[in-house]
C-alpha cells in the first residue's frame, strides 16, 4: 500500500505540490496524469525516500518514507529519466553492476533479459541500442531486484507504438505478479488501458481521481450517440426518446454502419476540469 496525506512541497519559495493525498492498494496500476511540470517526478522522488517534503505524510510498505532502509529500498523498483545506463557496458554488464550491488544471484541476469526481449542483445554495449531497448534495459534494471513496488516516469515517453506495446505488457505481466505500479505519463490512452485508478494532477493540485472509465462516466455530461451512416454521413444524437425514434427508423431502414455512444476521455475530462491539454503541443 502507498499512501499519502496532505503532501506540501516547495521549492525554495515555489509552491509544487499541494495537499496531495491518495490510497493505492496492493497489486494496483495507479497512473499520475498531468502536464509537463505538474509535480509528478518530485512526488515519486518523495514516496521513495530521495526528496525531504514541508508538510503531510507518506507511507510506503507500511513505513514512513522519512524512515525507509537500505533493505526497504530493495523492495522498491524505480525508473527514472536521470538514473542513466552505463553506455560503454554492454547490456548484460550493466545488469551485473546492480546484481553485485543487491546481491542478487547472476542467473537472474539472463533471466531479466529474456523478460524484456533483449537476451539477444546481452553482449552489445548499451551505447548501440534503441530507444525503445534502452527503455528495456532500464526496466531491466528495475527488475533485477525482485520489487513489489515499481515507480515508473513516464515510461513510455517518445516510443512507437510497437515498443510501447512491448513495454506494456511487461508492466501488466509485473501486476499479474502481484506487484504494486505507480505510473507517471502525459498518455491517457496510455494511463485508461493500463491503468487502476488514475489521478489528475494541474499544478501541484489533484483535481480528480477515480478509474479511468468511471471519472469519463462521470464527466459524460452531454451524452451523445454517434451514427455512421452508410451514406458516409456521421449524425451525432442525443441520449433522448426522439433520438431513439430516430434510430429504430434509420436501423429498419438498413441506413447504418456503425453506431456508438460518445464518451468523454480523460484527455477531455482534463481539459475541461483545468483549461489545459495533458500534452502541449
Ligand atoms: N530541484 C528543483 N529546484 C527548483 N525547482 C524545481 C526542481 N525540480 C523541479 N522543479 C520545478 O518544480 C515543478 C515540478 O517539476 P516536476 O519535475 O516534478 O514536474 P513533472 O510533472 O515531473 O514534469 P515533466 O513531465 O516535465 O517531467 C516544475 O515547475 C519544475 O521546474
Amino acid at each position: 500500500m502507498i499512501q499519502c496525506t496532505g503532501i506540501e512541497k516547495s521549492y525554495t519559495d515555489k509552491k509544487v505540490l499541494s495537499g496531495i493525498s491518495f490510497d493505492i492498494p496492493d497489486g494496483q496500476i495507479f497512473g499520475l496524469l498531468g502536464p509537463s511540470g505538474a509535480g509528478k517526478t518530485t512526488l515519486i522522488k518523495i514516496l521513495t525516500g530521495q526528496l525531504a517534503f514541508d508538510g503531510g505524510s507518506a507511507m510506503i510498505l507500511q513505513k514512513n518514507v522519512r524512515h525507509l532502509t537500505g533493505e526497504d529500498k530493495k523492495k522498491i523498483g524505480i525508473m527514472m529519466d536521470q538514473f542513466g545506463v552505463y553506455e560503454r557496458l554492454s547490456c548484460y554488464d550493466n545488469l551485473k553492476v546492480f546484481a553485485d550491488i543487491y546481491g542478487t544471484p547472476k542467473e537472474k541476469i539472463m533471466e531479466t533479459l529474456k523478460l524484456v526481449g533483449l537476451e539477444d542483445s546481452a553482449k552489445k554495449p548499451a551505447s548501440s541500442l534503441s530507444k525503445g531497448m534502452r527503455v528495456r534495459l532500464q526496466l531491466a534494471r528495475v527488475f533485477m531486484v525482485s520489487p513489489e513496488i515499481i515507480f515508473l516516469d513516464e515510461p513510455t515517453t517518445g516510443l512507437d507504438p510497437m515498443t510501447m506495446k512491448q513495454i506494456h505488457r511487461i508492466i501488466l505481466d509485473k501486476k499479474k505478479h502481484g506487484c504494486t505500479i505507480f505510473l507517471t505519463t502525459h498518455n491517457m490512452e496510455e494511463a485508461a488501458k493500463l491503468c487502476d485508478t488514475v489521478a489528475l494532477l494541474n499544478e501541484g493540485v489533484i483535481v480528480d481521481t477515480g478509474a479511468p472509465e468511471e471519472i469519463c462516466r462521470r464527466f459524460n455530461h452531454q451524452k451523445k450517440i454517434v451514427l455512421h451512416l452508410k451514406t458516409g454521413e456521421d449524425r451525432e444524437l442525443a441520449h433522448s426518446r426522439e433520438s431513439a425514434a430516430e434510430i429504430s427508423k434509420l436501423l429498419e431502414e438498413d441506413k447504418v454502419e456503425t453506431i456508438h455512444s460518445s464518451e468523454p476521455t480523460l484527455e477531455t475530462v482534463f481539459l475541461e476540469l483545468t483549461g489545459r491539454k495533458l500534452e502541449e503541443e
